[in-house]
């Protein structure tokens, strides 16, 4: 292969866009219509911790938590997005959101999460590792910094909170359920490379977890999304986003709502025998598809590939 390669690195700051950007995702009103299939009180006299609260995924599973019964908290950093999950919770179902302002980089600040969840709802039952993100870019133009946060957000922060969870419950001899939301990792993630380290980090990590703490009777899984559209989709060019769901052969883009569902059922006793999996949402992408987040070098395109 003798072709000059002609793919230019860019770099895309959502901050510097200087048009409007479409709405992304499901928003409240959408939301509040959505439908379940799950009973009333499905997760009733349960706790559920969701990182990453206050927006997408996190906020989806919130909403459908506490409309299944159960006692909600939430945490992220920007508490402004955190109380938007509170106000709606609260319109929508009458309960009140425990909210945490929590960067899960911060170990310190994990470990005083966990306590204040305990102390106000007197356990945990499901903790929700949704907290996460990544920028596009090509691998080899990735700053230090860049690379570093990264991999602090997705796989050191999951983990602070794993840890911190885990020995609450053995202490309390208690049972655990952990439910990792990571990304389709299984063919690689081109221009985003840092993520698929740090998820298939995730992944294995909560295998391994899986084995060595179903003793105390903690369980592990995971749930790696494909394309899903949610306002995290800000971080990337709209070029991009026009082609994501050809990425995969259904050729749709997921929503928050089908993800929520699923972690639903995770923190259900419907799904008390599944532990050390990994749960693939993603219209078949892990198949056949490949995302380019930051525009597909010509190398490819030459080869007539998706
Ligand atoms: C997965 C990609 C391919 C498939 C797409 C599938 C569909 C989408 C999947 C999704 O996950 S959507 C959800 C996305 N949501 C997010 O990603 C939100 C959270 N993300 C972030 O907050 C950031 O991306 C972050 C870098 C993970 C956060 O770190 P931090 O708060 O420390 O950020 P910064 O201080 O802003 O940046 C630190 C450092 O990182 C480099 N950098 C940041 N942004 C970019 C960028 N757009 N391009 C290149 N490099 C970037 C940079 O070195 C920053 O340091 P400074 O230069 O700013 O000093
Ligand atoms: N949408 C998709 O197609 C896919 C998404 N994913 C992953 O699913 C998860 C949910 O994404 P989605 O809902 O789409 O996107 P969002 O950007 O809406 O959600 C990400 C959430 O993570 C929180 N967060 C990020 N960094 C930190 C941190 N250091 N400490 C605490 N909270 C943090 C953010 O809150 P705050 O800003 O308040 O800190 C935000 O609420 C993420 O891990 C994402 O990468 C994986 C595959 C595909």
């Amino acid at each position: 292969m003798n072709a000059t390669p002609t793919h230019k690195p860019k770099i895309f700051r959502p901050e510097d866009v200087d048009y409007e950007r479409p709405k992304r995702g499901l928003d409240e009103d959408d939301l509040r219509k959505q439908p379940t299939i799950y009973r009333d009180d499905m997760l009733a006299g349960k706790t559920i911790l969701i990182t990453g609260g206050g927006s997408g995924m996190g906020k989806a599973t919130a909403l459908l938590a506490a409309r299944l019964g159960a006692q909600v908290a939430i945490c992220g950093r920007d508490e402004e997005k955190l109380q938007t999950t509170v106000k709606l919770v609260k319109e929508e179902v009458g309960s009140d959101v425990l909210s945490v302002g929590t960067n899960i980089r911060d170990a310190d600040a994990v470990e005083a999460l966990i306590g204040k969840v305990h102390d106000h709802f007197g356990g945990l039952d499901t903790l929700v590792n949704n907290a996460g993100g990544q920028f596009p870019q090509d691998a080899i133009d990735f700053s230090r910094k860049g690379w570093l946060a990264v991999i602090d957000t997705n796989l050191n922060g999951t983990w602070w909170m794993m840890q911190e969870a885990a020995k609450r419950w053995r202490e309390d001899g208690k049972p655990g359920n952990i439910v990792n939301i990571v990304a389709n990792v299984e063919r690689g993630m081109p221009q985003a490379a840092h993520t698929c380290a740090a998820r298939a980090g995730v992944i294995y990590l909560s295998k391994t977890l899986a084995t060595e703490w179903a003793q105390w009777n903690i369980r592990v899984n995971c749930i790696g999304p494909g394309v899903i559209e949610t306002e995290g989709f800000r971080m990337y060019p709209e070029e991009a986003l026009a082609r994501f769901h050809k990425a995969n052969p259904m050729k749709q883009r997921g929503n928050a709502w089908d993800v929520a569902e699923m972690i639903a059922y995770l923190a259900s006793p419907a799904a008390r025998f599944i532990n050390g999996d990994l749960i693939v949402m993603d219209g078949g992408q892990a198949q056949w598809g490949v995302v380019w987040p930051a525009g597909m070098p010509d190398y490819f395109s030459e080869d007539g590939a998706a």
